[in-house]
């Protein structure tokens, strides 16, 4: 299989995983609509004979209940026990599931049963099809991402389709953002860089199937089913549903039902197979009443995470997992630049890296690496082991001191915070004047709620940076009062001993 899908297999797999609670999140403009793919399939009619071209719902509007209410009905008549949820319309993510009855805290919800899984071993409609992905080892990602093409495209005579009508028709994530959007509205964040590797992946996951598999079978796959649209389509489904199952040995799983909860930053419950119920279920870590939405976590993940894979972004100051990314680099100017780049790339790092920064500090690796590029020539004995401590080889000793650079290492820092910081105020200064020529409404709404989002994202990214020089400023200033100090007593010891 090509590199882009092991990459999306291995690295990329968003996990509903422990975290917190918080009320969240602005709602997104209702007239807010986004271009549905369009793609029919034929049918043919037994008794007439003749084919009958069907359009294919690749779900519906995401804050439609309409198609809800088949779902619900269908998981009941399919073995989902009675539920302490009902799904409704929420503030919060538009659809989510909110509490009918007091809920205590602990309590165990969903007991989704396997049978109600899309997993890698489901049964296709088309056999064929399954198959022929199954014989050339397709690894989990695609394989999913092409059965849900597949069951999209068998309309009613999938058994998923209740399931599929109900998904959103376009998943709120950046793999939707085109390049020109990516680069206007994101150019002060690094998450853009992640979003455009994650478009690239698709596409070349998508390039790869295309090239050894559906070109082969063309009766199979289709391409005006199977194309590059679908495949967005179908990968922004898995980023933002699919579910990793620790109990299961890390199986990954489409879970109905369980896939309608929403994220809350403030909450520590995450879905899992429970082996003695037999299902998915989570426990509560807060209890509930009834009309209130209730909420798991999607996993300690920063807003930009959140943004890249879900399309959210929390309320500022909402999540305490918020990190930025803030980009090191070693200068070309350094007498040292060559034997520097070397013993970079010898532990896996390049002349730029990149360490995530929270409110509350930073990485030992991240101050390894600040080390490292304002460390002068007749240091270059440690070049190796403060590369070492940079990489993320956690056998390395990482807690490295070197007090005779530490001053030019926080100050190097602090120029980095500050090179970033001015790059979120350039952005957030002009985005209040961008896009005032755009005159078509449609446009112009999908341009205010992107740009809407990159403010809150640019603004969450630039209060920790703000965070993060306030302490630099203050070490340096303490330390540099402190050698002041100390060479005023060394001046006076020096007067006295004269
Ligand atoms: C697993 S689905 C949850 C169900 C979803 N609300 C629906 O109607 O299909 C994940 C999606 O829900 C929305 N979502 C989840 N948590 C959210 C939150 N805290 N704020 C805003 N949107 C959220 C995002 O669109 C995300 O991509």
């Amino acid at each position: 299989m090509a590199e882009a899908s092991r990459v999306l297999q291995t690295t990329l797999i968003p996990s509903f995983h422990p975290q917190h609670k918080s009320p969240i999140f602005q709602s997104l403009p209702l007239n807010f609509r986004r271009n549905p793919i369009q793609c029919t399939v034929s049918t043919s009619n037994s008794s007439t004979k003749a084919t009958v071209p069907r359009k294919i719902s690749w779900g519906c509007e995401s804050d439609s209940l309409e198609n809800a209410s088949a779902l619900q009905k269908w998981l009941t008549d399919s073995g989902l026990p009675p539920q302490k949820m009902a799904l409704q319309k929420v503030e919060i993510g538009e659809r989510g599931l909110v509490a009918l009855k007091n809920i205590r805290k602990g309590e165990k919800l969903l007991f989704v049963p396997p049978s109600l899984f899309i997993t890698a071993d489901s049964e296709w409609t088309c056999g064929e099809a399954g198959k022929v992905l199954k014989q050339n080892g397709v690894p989990d990602w695609p394989f999913l991402a092409t059965y849900l093409i597949s069951e999209a495209s068998s309309l009613e005579s999938s058994r998923w389709s209740n399931y599929i009508s109900a998904l959103p028709r376009q998943p709120y994530s950046l793999l939707y953002w085109t390049r020109e959007e990516l680069d206007r509205y994101l150019e002060a964040s690094q998450i853009r860089q992640r979003a455009i590797e994650r478009v690239t992946n698709v596409v070349g996951t998508y390039n790869d199937l295309r090239l050894r598999i559906f070109s082969k079978y063309p009766a199979l796959f289709p391409e005006e089913v199977f194309n590059i649209e679908t495949f967005k389509w179908s990968f922004g489904i898995l980023f933002s549903r699919l579910v990793r199952l620790p109990s299961l040995g890390g199986k990954v799983a489409l879970v109905p039902w369980a896939d309608m909860l929403n994220h809350s930053c403030e909450v520590d419950a995450f879905l899992d197979y429970d082996k003695s119920s037999q299902g998915v279920v989570f426990s509560t870590d807060g209890s509930y009443e009834p009309g209130e939405q209730v909420f798991i976590s999607y996993g300690k993940k920063s807003n930009g995470e959140l943004l890249l894979s879900y399309g959210f972004v929390p309320r500022e100051g909402t999540n305490p997992r918020d990190s930025v990314e803030l980009s090191l680099s070693i200068s070309k100017s350094d007498k040292c630049y060559k034997e520097k780049l070397e013993a970079l790339r010898k532990h896996g790092l390049s002349a730029s890296q990149c360490y995530p920064i929270q409110v509350t500090g930073w990485p030992l690796e991240l101050m390894a690496y600040a080390y490292f590029a304002v460390s002068p020539p007749s240091m270059s004995g440690q070049f190796e082991e403060m590369a070492a401590a940079a990489s993320n080889k956690s056998t390395t000793k990482k807690d490295l001191s070197y007090s005779e650079i530490e001053e030019e290492a926080l100050q190097f820092i602090l120029d980095s915070c500050e090179v970033s910081i001015s790059k979120y105020n350039k952005f957030l200064q002009a985005s209040g004047s961008m896009d005032l020529d755009v005159t078509s409404p449609k446009q112009l709404n999908r341009r205010l709620f992107l740009k809407q989002l990159a403010v809150d994202l640019s603004t969450s990214e630039r209060r920790i940076l703000f965070r993060a020089q306030y302490i630099l400023r203050r070490r340096l200033r303490d330390m540099r009062r402190g050698e002041l100090r100390a060479l005023t007593i060394f001046n006076g010891f020096r007067k006295f001993f004269k």
